[in-house]
C-alpha cells in the first residue's frame, strides 16, 4: 500500500472576491521508504501541496490517502489521530525558544501523556541519532542553524513517524550544513524506515537524496517519476530549466549571463553519462573523427542518488549536417543525447 496517495487535488484561495487556484488536479503516489521530492519556483503551490497533505491545508476538491485511509472521510478527532504519524520540519525550525534542547524534543511525547521519565529517555536516544548528545542543556539561541535543525529532526521523530514532510528544512542553510542534514535524513530514512517527503526549490537537494521527485508549476505538476530518470531525460521545460539553474556558480548573475550570452545562438546539446570519466575520450575522439572543434559551454559531474553522473553542454558547428553526424556519433556512443533550447534565466 501506498505511503501517501494525491488523487485530482484541487486548491483554491478566495481573496477580496478573486480567486487564485493555488493547486490543480495534483495526482501523484509516495511508496512506503520512499524519499520523494516535491520542487518548484516560488509560488508554484509546494508549501500548499504538503499542507494538504496533513490536512492542515484542506483541499478544495480531491482526495489525500495516507496508508490507504483517506483524510477526508475522518472525523476532526480521528483526523488527530491520522496526523500522529505525519512529522513536519521547516526552515525555521520552529523551537521554542524558552525551552532547553532536552525540553524541546520532549515535549510532543508529553502532550500524547508520556512520563517525564519516560520521554526523557526517549529525548536523549533521539537526541544521540541525530549528534547531538552533548547539547541536551543547551538553548536554542546558543546552537547554529544545522544544530537547531537537528533538533526539530529529533523532536519530528519523537511521535514515531511513519512520514517525515520537510518544507525547505535546508533553504536557510550553507551548502556543508545542507549536506549533513540531508545525509541524517537519508540515514533515518534507511535505519527507521520512514518515508520522507522533501520541499524544496534546489535541484542539488532533490538529485542528493531523492528517489522520486514531482514537479509543480504554477500549481500543476509537470513531470514527476525517478530522479535519475528525470535528470537523464528531463521532458517539461520546467525540469530542464531546474537542471540548468544546478550548476557550481549559479548565484553569480555575472558569470551566468556570460554563460548564457555564449549559449544564444548556437545549436546546443546536452550530454549525460555515468561514468565521468568516460567523457574525454569520446569528446576527444569525436574531434578527430570530425576534424572540428565543438564548444564546451558547461561541464561537470553531479551525485545523483549516490551515481557520480557527468553531464555536458555542447555548442555545436554551424554546419547542419555535421550537426546530425555528431549527435548520431555521441547516441552510438551509448550517450543520452538532447537539444537545449531553452533559456536560463
Ligand atoms: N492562504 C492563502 N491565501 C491566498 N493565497 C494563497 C494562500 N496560500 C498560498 N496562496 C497562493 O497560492 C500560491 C502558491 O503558494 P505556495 O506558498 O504554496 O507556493 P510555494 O511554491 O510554496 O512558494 P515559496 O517557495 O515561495 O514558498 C501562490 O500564488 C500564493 O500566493
Amino acid at each position: 500500500m501506498a505511503a501517501i496517495e494525491v488523487r485530482h487535488l484541487y486548491k483554491r484561495f478566495e481573496q477580496k472576491g478573486v480567486t487564485v487556484e493555488a493547486l490543480s488536479d495534483i495526482n501523484l503516489t509516495v511508496e512506503q521508504g520512499d524519499i520523494y521530492g516535491i520542487i518548484g519556483m516560488s509560488g508554484a503551490g509546494k508549501s500548499t501541496l504538503v499542507r494538504c497533505l496533513n490536512f492542515l491545508e484542506k483541499p478544495t476538491e480531491g482526495q489525500v490517502l495516507i496508508e490507504g485511509q483517506e483524510l477526508g472521510a475522518l472525523t476532526e478527532k480521528e483526523l488527530r489521530g491520522q496526523r500522529s504519524d505525519i512529522a513536519m520540519i521547516f526552515q525555521n525550525f520552529n523551537l521554542l525558544m524558552q525551552k532547553s534542547v532536552l525540553d524541546n524534543v520532549c515535549f510532543p511525547m508529553q502532550i500524547q501523556g508520556k512520563k517525564k521519565k519516560e520521554a526523557r529517555e526517549r529525548a536523549r536516544e533521539l537526541l544521540k541519532t541525530v549528534g547531538l548528545s552533548e547539547k541536551e542543556k543547551a538553548y536554542p539561541a546558543q546552537l547554529s542553524g544545522g544544530q537547531r535543525q537537528r533538533v526539530a529532526i529529533a523532536r519530528a521523530l519523537a511521535s514515531d513517524p511513519k512520514i517525515l514532510l520537510c518544507d525547505e528544512a535546508t533553504s536557510a542553510l550553507d551548502p556543508q550544513t545542507t549536506a549533513s542534514i540531508l545525509s541524517l535524513l537519508k540515514e533515518i530514512n534507511e535505519k527507521l524506515g520512514i518515508t520522507i517527503v522533501i520541499i524544496t526549490h534546489q535541484m542539488s537537494v532533490i538529485r542528493e537524496i531523492c528517489s522520486h521527485v514531482a514537479i509543480i508549476e504554477h500549481g500543476v505538476l509537470v513531470e514527476d517519476g525517478l530522479v535519475e530518470d528525470i535528470f537523464s531525460h528531463p521532458k517539461s521545460k520546467a525540469a530542464k530549466e531546474l537542471i540548468l539553474r544546478d550548476q557550481p556558480g549559479n548565484n553569480n548573475a555575472p558569470l551566468a549571463n556570460a554563460v548564457q550570452e555564449r549559449m544564444q545562438g548556437d545549436k546546443k546539446i546536452r550530454i549525460v553519462f555515468s561514468e565521468n570519466s568516460a567523457f574525454e575520450p569520446v569528446i576527444a575522439n569525436m574531434i578527430l573523427q570530425f576534424k572540428t572543434p565543438v564548444n564546451i559551454l558547461r561541464a561537470d559531474t553531479k551525485n545523483v542518488g549516490g551515481v557520480a553522473k557527468g553531464e555536458m553542454i555542447l555548442g555545436l558547428p554551424e554546419d547542419r549536417h555535421l550537426q546530425v553526424d555528431i549527435e548520431e556519433y555521441l547516441k552510438e556512443k551509448g550517450l543520452a543525447v538532447e537539444e537545449v533550447t531553452e533559456d536560463v534565466e
